[in-house]
C-alpha cells in the first residue's frame, strides 16, 4: 500500500519527524551560525581567496547534489514528486550554477576551467555519502541525507542576512540573496513535508538509519564551510 492511500494518522503532540531529526544535533546547527568561514561571509571580511576556494568547491559539490537530485525521480512513481526533482535538477544546474559562473568570471575563470580543480578531501567524502544513499537507499533516506543542505544554507542565509543586512557593495551579496530566497526556502519546506508525510510508515530502526544520516550531512556541512576556512589540501 503506498503512503498516498494509507491513512495518514500523525501524533499532534509529537514534533515532526524533520523537527526531530534537527534536534538530534541542535548544538552542531547552532555551531554552523557561529563557524568563522559563515561569520566572515557574512559581514563581509572572508579574504576572496576562501570565497573562491568555496565556490569552486561547491561547484564541484552541486554538480554531485544534481545528480542526487536525478536518482531521487526513480525512487517515486508519484508525478507531483517525479515532476519536483525534475525542478530541482534543473535549478541547481541553473540557479546555483549561474550564480557560481558569475563568481567565477570575477576570479577570471570560465565554467569549464571550474570543473579543472579537483575536489579538496572533504568535498570527496561528503558526495558519495549523498550519492551511495541516492544509490542504493530508499526515497525517506535520499530526503534525509539531502534535508540539512536545503535547510542549514536557507538558515544560514536567513540568519546572515538577519545579522547583518548587506550594503550593495558587499562582496558576497548575491550569496547572501540566493539563499535568503523564498524560493530556495521552498526546497527545505517541500524535502521537510515529504519526509514527514512518510514518517508514520517507519519502524524504529528505519528512523534511527534516518537520524544517523541527517546527523552524517549535518556534519559535512560543517566540515564543509571548515574545509573553506582552512583551505583543505590533500597531503
Ligand atoms: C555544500 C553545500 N551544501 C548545500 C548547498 C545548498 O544547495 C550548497 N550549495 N553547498
Amino acid at each position: 500500500m503506498s503512503f498516498e492511500t494509507h491513512p495518514y494518522t500523525a501524533d499532534m503532540a509529537r514534533p515532526r519527524l524533520s523537527e526531530r531529526l534537527r534536534e538530534g544535533c541542535r548544538s552542531l546547527w547552532q555551531r554552523q551560525m557561529e563557524h568563522p568561514f559563515v561569520v566572515a561571509l557574512g559581514n563581509g571580511t572572508l579574504p576572496s581567496a576562501n570565497f573562491q576556494f568555496y565556490i569552486l568547491q561547491d561547484a564541484l559539490f552541486l554538480d554531485e547534489l544534481t545528480k542526487t537530485f536525478a536518482y531521487a525521480t526513480t525512487k517515486t512513481t508519484n508525478h507531483e514528486e517525479m515532476e519536483q526533482f525534475g525542478t530541482f535538477v534543473l535549478n541547481t544546474l541553473l540557479v546555483e550554477a549561474d550564480l557560481h559562473h558569475r563568481y567565477g568570471e570575477r576570479f577570471g575563470l570560465s565554467p569549464a576551467e571550474m570543473t579543472t580543480i579537483p575536489m579538496a578531501p572533504t568535498n570527496y567524502a561528503y558526495t558519495p555519502h549523498l550519492l551511495t544513499i541516492a544509490t542504493v537507499g530508499t526515497l525517506p533516506e535520499l530526503l534525509t541525507a539531502i534535508l540539512p543542505c536545503a535547510w542549514i544554507y536557507a538558515e544560514v542565509g536567513h540568519h546572515l542576512l538577519d545579522t547583518v543586512p548587506p550594503a550593495p557593495d558587499h562582496p558576497y551579496r548575491d550569496w547572501l540573496l540566493t539563499y535568503a530566497s523564498p524560493d530556495f526556502d521552498s526546497v527545505g519546506t517541500w524535502i521537510r513535508e515529504r519526509l514527514d508525510q512518510r514518517a508514520p510508515f517507519l519502524n524504529a530502526q528505519e528512523e534511527a538509519r534516518l537520524h544517523e544520516i541527517f546527523l552524517t550531512s549535518t556534519r559535512y556541512e560543517w566540515l564543509f564551510w571548515d574545509m573553506a576556512w582552512k583551505m583543505e589540501e590533500w597531503p
